[in-house]
């Protein structure tokens, strides 16, 4: 089917939108009427743009405030109207779109709206333009899907039929049976339908509409339910998304763009309207990799984790460090990424070390990167040097590669066929295998790229996204959205953080996963490490909320491990220091613990911001 997004859902000048609209691959767009008025370009100029980018002009709106008005009202309407339809003829767009009405002066009268829009229709037919009306979830009199369409019908007029926009619709919904009159409608008397998402409970509709829109597969609303309503009637003609944020108003036209062109094609697989190559979901994560110009400072703190250096890459100088199952690359190379990295980006390895790879343990390496590509992820060479072993990569939305990777599968290609063994290094601590792996990676998101980074690791990677959580800093609010695989083999919770500048916040971290975290914590320390240092008050709370054996929470104290309690079981976790933008947790789940500590978050931020100025001097 034909896709289109309107302009007003991407940021930037007229000119701007159009061409990542374009570049993104959409067919065509809606014209919203301030990015025209704002534009050098005359509507004729505006159209030999749209055909040099390969671009159609599938609507342009909105017009308001026509239907059910004072005779003399509705007269200087009509004026406005022949102007608008004039500007449509030079732009070459042959459907408008027309909101209920909120002026106060408009009556409550379903047969002079039809008369009036009637008016309008004739109007519009004289110029080859055909009228969608579109209830708004706000509008005076009109504010349902339903009532519009009673409205069209009764006008029968073959220039006017409706436009369906899912926020309006779904916005206003109780139940499944509350879009049951979509079926009444004919597909053909459909002129126009926009598509969007929202989060999660709802506010005031206006203000939810305004500026808390989403591309569909972000926000809480079954948009593709209501797609496959709508393809029942017959209807077939463009899928268009309208999104008003104020994100999205901030952020770069050109990746918004990609992010749209993706939910989009999520939605018509969800659908059927698309096959794309299916996921092949990670089942483990392969290594994280660290790009580091000091190395010292991280293979130190590895080494008091119990890691050992394994082995060398072949032709980069990238060292291979295990534990377990547990395996980190230290990357002291020339840190130029493969593909741009996005502002604000936690992989940026501007300043020290950070993390900016991660290897996904991938049952089909291949058909990930098939499906990633058909979702317009970047891809990434295969090689980067002639000698290597050909890997599979893509990059993620805030710039992290993902290498989809196979460790020690016969017939794939293995990317530790690309290090040498270094000799005689064997980790500190000999594991039972598996009992010391990666458990999660935290993955800071660049402010503007969260609800793209959780669509990206849901569509593209097939993981599941969990609910988000609000985690207090002491300087803002850091959201936190964990992706993971179902049997919790992959996990990666994205966050966004407090304010974009805030260092704290904005460090990604590795969560190793052990049997025994007092234990390690304790080797740690004694290798001369230091562990996060969390208040007493903390432990002063801890008593009064759980039971512990004797001597059970003194321990923690002394060590600084954190403890959360869940309806599965129990997790304790501690923090090394920060080295550049990285750190490192050690975490005991037993029992089936399913979280990340959420509770202990605020408390653990707190102290690191602590331990940053501690160290600024
Ligand atoms: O918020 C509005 O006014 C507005 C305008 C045009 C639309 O198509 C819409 O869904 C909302
Ligand atoms: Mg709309």
């Amino acid at each position: 089917m034909r896709t289109s997004i309107a302009t007003v859902s991407l940021s930037g000048s007229l000119t701007e939108k159009l061409t990542a609209a374009a570049r993104a691959g959409f067919d065509g767009v809606e014209i919203f009427e301030n990015d025209l008025l704002a534009s050098p370009l005359a509507p004729r100029e505006i159209r030999a743009r749209c055909a040099d980018l390969g671009l159609g002009i599938d609507l342009y709106q909105p017009m308001r405030d026509i239907e059910a008005l004072p005779a003399g009202e509705f007269a200087r309407a009509l004026r406005r109207a022949r102007h608008k339809f004039e500007v449509m003829r030079g732009l070459g767009a042959d459907t408008v779109l027309v909101c209920s009405g909120v002026s106060p002066r408009a009556v409550d009268d379903d047969a002079l709206a039809a008369a009036q829009l009637s008016r309008l229709a004739d109007l519009a037919q004289d110029f080859g333009i055909r009228v969608a009306y579109e209830a708004l979830a706000w509008g005076r009199h009109v504010s349902t899907y339903d009532h519009a369409w009673r409205i069209v019908e009764a006008a029968g007029h073959p220039a006017l039929g409706t436009c369906l926009d899912s926020f309006h619709i779904l916005s206003r919904s109780r139940g499944p049976e509350d879009l049951d009159g979509i079926g009444d409608i004919p597909g053909e008397k459909i002129f126009f339908l926009q598509l969007a998402d929202a989060p999660l409970p709802g506010m005031d509709v206006l203000q939810w509409s305004r500026h808390h829109r989403c591309f569909p597969g972000q926000g809480g609303f079954d948009v593709a339910g209501l797609l496959e309503r709508v393809l029942r009637t017959g209807y077939g003609g463009p899928l268009s998304l309208e999104v008003f944020n104020d994100v999205v108003r901030q952020a770069g036209a050109g990746p918004t763009a990609v992010d749209a062109r993706r939910s989009l094609l999520l939605l018509q697989e969800e659908t059927g309207i698309e096959v794309l190559p299916a996921p092949a979901v990670p089942t483990g994560v392969a290594f994280a990799e660290l790009v580091t110009r000091d190395a010292e400072p991280v293979t130190g703190l590895l080494t008091g984790l119990g890691f050992a250096r394994t082995a060398r890459h072949r032709g980069k100088p990238v060292d291979l460090w295990e534990r377990g199952e547990a395996r980190i690359l230290v990357n002291t190379g020339p840190a130029a990424p493969a593909h741009p990295l996005p502002h604000g980006s936690g992989a940026t390895p501007a300043d020290g070390t950070a993390l900016t790879a991660i290897g996904l343990e991938s049952p089909d390496p291949a058909a990930a990167a098939r499906r990633a590509e058909a979702l317009l992820a970047p891809v990434l060479p295969r090689r980067r040097a002639a000698e290597d072993v050909p890997l599979d990569a893509v990059a993620a939305p805030d710039g992290t590669e993902l290498f989809l990777c196979a460790t020690d599968r016969p017939r794939l290609p293995d990317w530790r066929a690309d290090f040498q063994d270094a000799p005689g290094q064997h980790p500190a601590a000999p594991d039972r295998p598996a009992a010391f792996r990666i458990d999660h990676v935290a993955l800071t998101q660049p402010w503007h790229r969260f609800d793209e980074a959780v669509l990206f690791h849901r569509g593209v990677l097939g993981l599941d996204a969990q609910e988000s959580v609000d985690v207090a800093d002491p300087y803002g609010l850091l959201r936190s959205r964990a992706v993971t695989s179902a049997d919790g083999r992959v996990r990666f919770p994205l966050t966004v953080g407090a304010a974009p500048g805030d260092d704290t916040a904005q460090a990604r971290h590795i969560a190793l996963a052990t049997d025994d975290v007092v234990a390690d914590a304790r080797r740690l320390t004694r290798a001369g490490g230091r562990l996060l240092p969390i208040p007493a008050n903390y432990y002063d709370d801890l008593a009064a909320r759980f039971e512990f054996a004797d001597g059970e929470l003194e321990t923690y104290r002394d060590l600084g491990i954190l403890y959360d309690r869940d309806a599965h079981g129990a997790f304790r976790h501690c923090y090394t220091h920060t080295v550049g933008r990285v750190f490192f947790e050690l975490v005991q789940r037993d029992d089936g613990y399913r979280g990340y500590g959420a509770a202990n978050a605020p408390v653990r931020l707190a102290a690191q911001h602590t331990a940053r100025w501690a160290t600024a001097g």
